[in-house]
């Protein structure tokens, strides 16, 4: 049992915290030190106790103007993550700029799709650019705020697929095929976990333009393709080798210095036909750390690492800090 312990609030939506504070968090944190406790944005926080530490996924106005209270109040306390660095993810061409500055010595690149923004819908129709990409396109909207509607996303298999398209502000991405299989990786500060898991299958080259990959499609509709229109009856999920951990880890720690954040997951592809080129899709801001192998150890670790850092001030406090507490 660890002798000093800390106090983490969480300031979460219902829906996130019946997802992400498990029992067996609560449990495993409790018996490392941590304190978990739930924080009301509805009163102030600074009547709601002393924190070491505050983690958030709100956004708005008045909770914007809480954190800056309770900071004025408590500078020794740690914010997880400041919200400008979160906004960024808020948009999809903000969220992927940083990956594009990543510098790696590896043979594998790390890169974001081609990509155009479309401001007005009737834009669409003209755009040289857009039809410079080619096709398959995928079209994704510009926000990314956790609204159904900011994950509504179409497949466009042509220049009437393109045409159609009402929504706007929308990027309109190359549709690299990648095996129907993505890799998650989750961030936690320091600690890394990369994750398979199903994605949408490879739109066969000689199909394209021929029924039913003509015009658009949503997302929501891909499950009605039949087997032979995609490639999704070829893929032997199991079988996929996992990108190079020494890469997943490069790639995460780039991230994370260069967007300030700790708390965050990136979802990549590989292009089938080129084995070395790995593309970031989407970033997300706290995401669902509950369907992570191991996360309840992760997820202490990363509490002790960062109020560990903070007190004995350094990366060597840190690393001991975090061993003696979760060994064992
Ligand atoms: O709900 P979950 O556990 O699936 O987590 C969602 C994430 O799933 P993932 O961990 O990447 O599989 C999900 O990731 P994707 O965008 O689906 O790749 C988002 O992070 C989502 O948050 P938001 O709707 O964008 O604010 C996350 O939703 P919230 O729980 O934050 O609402
Ligand atoms: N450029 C792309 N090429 C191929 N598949 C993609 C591409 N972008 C997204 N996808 C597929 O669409 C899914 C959703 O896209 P993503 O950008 O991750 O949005 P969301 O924020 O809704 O998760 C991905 O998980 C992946 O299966
Ligand atoms: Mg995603
Ligand atoms: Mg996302």
């Amino acid at each position: 049992m660890a002798d000093k312990r800390y106090r983490v609030g969480y300031a979460l939506a219902p829906k996130k915290v019946s997802s992400f504070i498990q029992p067996s968090l609560l449990e495993y944190a409790a018996s490392h030190g941590v304190d978990l406790v739930s924080v009301d944005p509805s009163k102030p926080l600074t009547s709601q106790g002393h924190f070491d530490c505050i983690v958030h996924k709100f956004y708005d106005d008045d909770w914007k103007l809480q954190l800056e209270a309770f900071t004025a109040e408590n500078p020794d306390s740690v914010i997880v993550d400041p919200l400008e660095a979160v906004e960024k993810l808020h948009n999809r061409v903000s969220m992927l700029e940083v990956v594009s500055k990543l510098k790696l010595d590896r043979k594998e690149r790390a890169e974001i799709p081609r990509q155009v923004v479309v401001s007005d819908s009737a834009e669409l129709k003209q755009s040289t650019a857009v039809k410079e990409l080619g096709f398959p396109l995928i079209a994704k909207p510009m926000v990314a705020n956790g609204t159904i509607l900011s994950h509504k996303m179409y497949l466009i298999f042509d220049r009437e697929g393109l045409a159609e398209l009402e929504e706007a502000p929308v990027v309109i991405q190359e549709f690299v095929n990648h095996g129907g299989v993505i890799f998650k990786v989750y961030v936690a500060g320091g600690q890394v976990q990369c994750v398979k898991r199903k994605s949408l299958p490879d739109i066969p080259e000689d199909k394209l333009g021929t029924a039913p990959l003509k015009g658009s499609l949503p997302f929501a509709q891909i499950s009605n393709l039949a087997d032979g229109d995609v490639d999704a009856s070829e893929i032997e999920f199991a079988g996929v080798e996992m990108p190079p951990e020494g890469f997943v880890e490069e790639v995460a720690s780039g991230l994370k210095e260069a967007m300030g954040l700790h708390l965050f997951n990136f979802d990549v592809i590989r292009d089938g036909r080129d084995g070395n080129r790995y593309l970031v899709i989407d970033i997300n801001y706290f995401p669902g750390y509950a369907k992570m192998p191991n996360y309840e150890p992760i997820l202490t670790g990363f509490f002790l690492d960062l109020l560990g850092e903070k007190k004995e001030g350094g990366e060597k406090g840190v690393k001991e800090a975090s061993d003696r507490d979760i060994v064992g």
